[in-house]
């Protein structure tokens, strides 16, 4: 079991999970709504949340406990001042969650922090009510799944291989990664690259796809990891409208606790019930979008004059120097 950090500067902590949490993440059921295709694969849905992880859904007391909770934390590089002070929020359990922010602003390293990639210099990050920090790595994985910007970079895998990856958390001993699944992880691993519209080209090489193929690829294996919290760093980048639009309506019909980076607010405050607004290192804004975007809020975050204008149905923003 990894030793929880002590109170002394940090900084990235790579760790087997780094394999899965580069991962990706998350599972089915949406609506058919115009998109991709309509089946919501059984094999998506039959075995989250009904695996070995038992009932830790709720507190001995019966009440749910948070997905994902930070208390009074704290991070930046070893010897180096804070870059992130003062964080606490908790995401309950299915809540849809961005995080906005200009470009330095904290966010993929408090991503980092709630995927387990590097560990806070002071306070707790919990997943499902545990400290992280004293969950097993494959433990933390099994529970969470993180979609990044960074993508592998053994090309040579095929689409199929690299959705497999997703499967490692559940498998007993490590030597298991690339050798053929077995029947129920096949049917896991085939209905993720069908929800992600990848059936047809599940044998190609990862390095042959597009960016934005690529990026459904990591989604898939995000899916087939069966995670009850899916984390990703601007997912939306290198997608079309549609794409965008597709992915971010199957991350809602997920089911899923699902915290995203975004820098489309007006995709976020479609996509999001809550938003998190971060300016150099802490939280700005925290709430609904409709409470947290406001004109003086995106001034403070963006430090630019912006204008909401929420006459239609949905908030048009308009940027000025
Ligand atoms: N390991 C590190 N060592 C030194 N500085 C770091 C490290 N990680 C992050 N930083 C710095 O911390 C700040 C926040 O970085 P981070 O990547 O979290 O921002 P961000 O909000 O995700 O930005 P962007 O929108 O540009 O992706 C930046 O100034 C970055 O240079």
């Amino acid at each position: 079991m990894p030793r929880r950090p002590g109170s002394s500067a940090t900084s990235t902590r790579p760790s087997r999970l780094t394999i899965w949490s580069s991962s990706r993440a998350f599972t089915q059921r949406w609506r058919t709504a115009g998109c991709l295709d309509v089946i919501a694969p059984a094999a998506l849905r039959q075995h989250a949340g009904a695996d070995s992880r038992g009932d830790d859904r709720h507190s001995r007391r019966g009440d749910p406990v948070n997905a994902v909770e930070l208390s009074g934390v704290a991070w930046g590089p070893k010897g180096r001042p804070d870059i992130l002070a003062d964080i606490s929020f908790a995401v309950p359990q299915g809540q849809i969650m961005a995080i906005c922010g200009a470009n330095g602003a904290g966010k993929s390293s408090l991503l980092r922090l709630i995927y387990r990639h590097q560990a806070p210099r002071r306070g707790t990050v919990r997943l499902m009510g545990k400290d992280i920090w004293l969950m097993g790595a494959p433990e933390a994985a099994r529970q969470l799944a993180a979609v990044l910007q960074e993508q592998p970079t053994d090309f040579a895998l095929t689409a199929r291989q690299i959705v497999a990856l997703g499967r490692l958390p559940h498998r007993r001993g490590w030597g298991a990664g690339l050798s053929t699944p077995g029947g129920e992880d096949a049917a896991i691993i085939e209905a993720a690259l069908l929800r992600m519209g990848l059936a047809g080209m599940a044998g190609r090489a990862f390095g042959t796809l597009s960016g934005g193929e690529r990026q459904r690829v990591m989604v898939a294996r995000a899916l087939a990891q069966q995670p009850r919290v899916i984390v990703l760093d601007e997912p939306t980048n290198h997608l079309d409208i549609r794409h965008q639009l597709e992915l971010l309506a199957l991350l809602k019909g997920l089911g899923l606790t699902v915290i995203a980076t975004l820098h489309d607010l007006t995709l976020a405050a479609e996509f999001a019930e809550r938003m998190l607004i971060l300016r150099e290192g802490r939280i700005l804004a925290d709430g609904p979008p409709e409470m947290a975007l406001t004109e003086a809020t995106l001034a403070q975050a963006f430090n630019v004059r912006a204008r909401i204008d929420r006459t239609g149905d949905a908030p048009r923003f308009s940027f000025h120097l």
